[in-house]
């Protein structure tokens, strides 16, 4: 799709109307991820724009994800400008991969130069329980793999990007690094906050068994629905970007059991094998979750925004 078809003129325009000066141009960009909105609750002079006023902008249909933009201000003193997109599009909802960027490079064209994805994550990793925040060193993108799913695919919006991105420098050495130091600083204890592999699926089923043991072979920490098409045109549009993942959940990854053996057993004894159905995963679990977490994402987010903003 050319920049052209995109209307991003329009777009500025009506932010341009409605926000004061000190908030037309954020430094910082977080996205919220599924029960994840509350992270903008820590803004003051907040300005609250509805994606519904925004041209270009879907509607975010998933229970925890809000469907506004939040402009205001981080940190003491002055403070220091941000916006939040409560609310994300994920392309198993309908969204075209355009669509599903489209806020990130609105974002860019606002003048944000640093992103902080955030999104919910299930743990291949037995290391990384549940409440576990993973900052992204890498990720798989499992849809691209497979498929057309890349939001660069197509004409490109801009001469001044390059065809071929290269994608090995795309999460930010900086702000991975601010992350780590704001976790001593804020005196949390050392494992509230790992690194590690993201894998991106397009969902909407959670995991087989099969795929999260591939997945885990396959070298991924975490396993979700989102952010790699954001992280992919952040990256297009230049910005430094982190994804912190919250993990809500463990992938069920039983040892299989064998249905085959159980039943001879029984013939053999008499007893009736036992039925115990597998462990399984809801999105309510995963707001849940989510929700015991935001108050410290809240406070690692803010810490990464003041040190990225000296
Ligand atoms: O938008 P995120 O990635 O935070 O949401 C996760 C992935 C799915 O959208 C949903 C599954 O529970 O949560
Ligand atoms: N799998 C994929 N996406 C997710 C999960 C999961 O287990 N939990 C939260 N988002």
């Amino acid at each position: 799709m050319s920049s052209s078809s995109q209307p991003f003129a329009s777009t500025l325009d009506v932010l341009a109307s409605l926000l004061p000066e000190h908030l037309l141009k954020p430094r910082f960009g977080i996205v919220c991820g599924s029960g994840l909105s509350t992270l903008a609750s820590s803004l003051r002079d907040v300005v609250e724009v509805p994606y519904s006023s925004l041209q270009g902008f879907g509607k975010s249909t998933v229970a925890g994800h809000k469907s506004s933009l939040a402009f205001g201000l981080i940190g003491e003193g002055k403070g220091i400008p941000v916006v939040a997109m409560l609310g994300r599009f994920h392309p198993y909802e309908g969204h075209p991969l355009s669509t599903v960027v489209y806020p990130i490079r609105v974002l860019a064209r606002l003048g944000v130069k640093n992103l902080i994805i955030t999104n919910a994550a299930g743990s291949l990793n037995p290391k990384f329980p549940a409440g576990t925040i993973v900052v992204i060193q890498d990720h798989l993108a499992i849809p691209n793999l497979a498929g057309p799913l890349n939001p660069l695919l197509g004409p490109q919006i801009s001469p001044n990007f390059p065809r071929f991105l290269p994608l090995s420098d795309a999460y930010s050495v900086t702000l991975r690094q601010h992350a780590f130091r704001a976790v001593h600083a804020l005196g949390l204890p050392d494992d509230t906050l790992q690194e590690g592999v993201y894998a991106w699926v397009s969902g909407p089923t959670y995991e087989t068994p099969a795929e999260g043991r591939f997945l885990r072979a396959s070298g991924a920490d975490v396993v979700g629905m989102s952010t790699v098409p954001e992280v992919v045109a952040a990256r297009e549009e230049g910005l430094e970007v982190m994804v912190l993942s919250l993990v809500t959940n463990a992938v069920v990854i039983p040892e299989y059991r064998s249905i085959k053996e159980e039943i001879r057993r029984e013939l053999a004894t008499g007893k009736p094998a036992e039925l115990k159905p597998a462990a399984t995963v809801s999105h309510e679990e995963v707001l849940t979750v989510a929700a015991t977490k935001t108050e410290v994402m809240k406070a690692i987010v803010a810490k990464i925004v003041e040190a990225g903003s000296v």
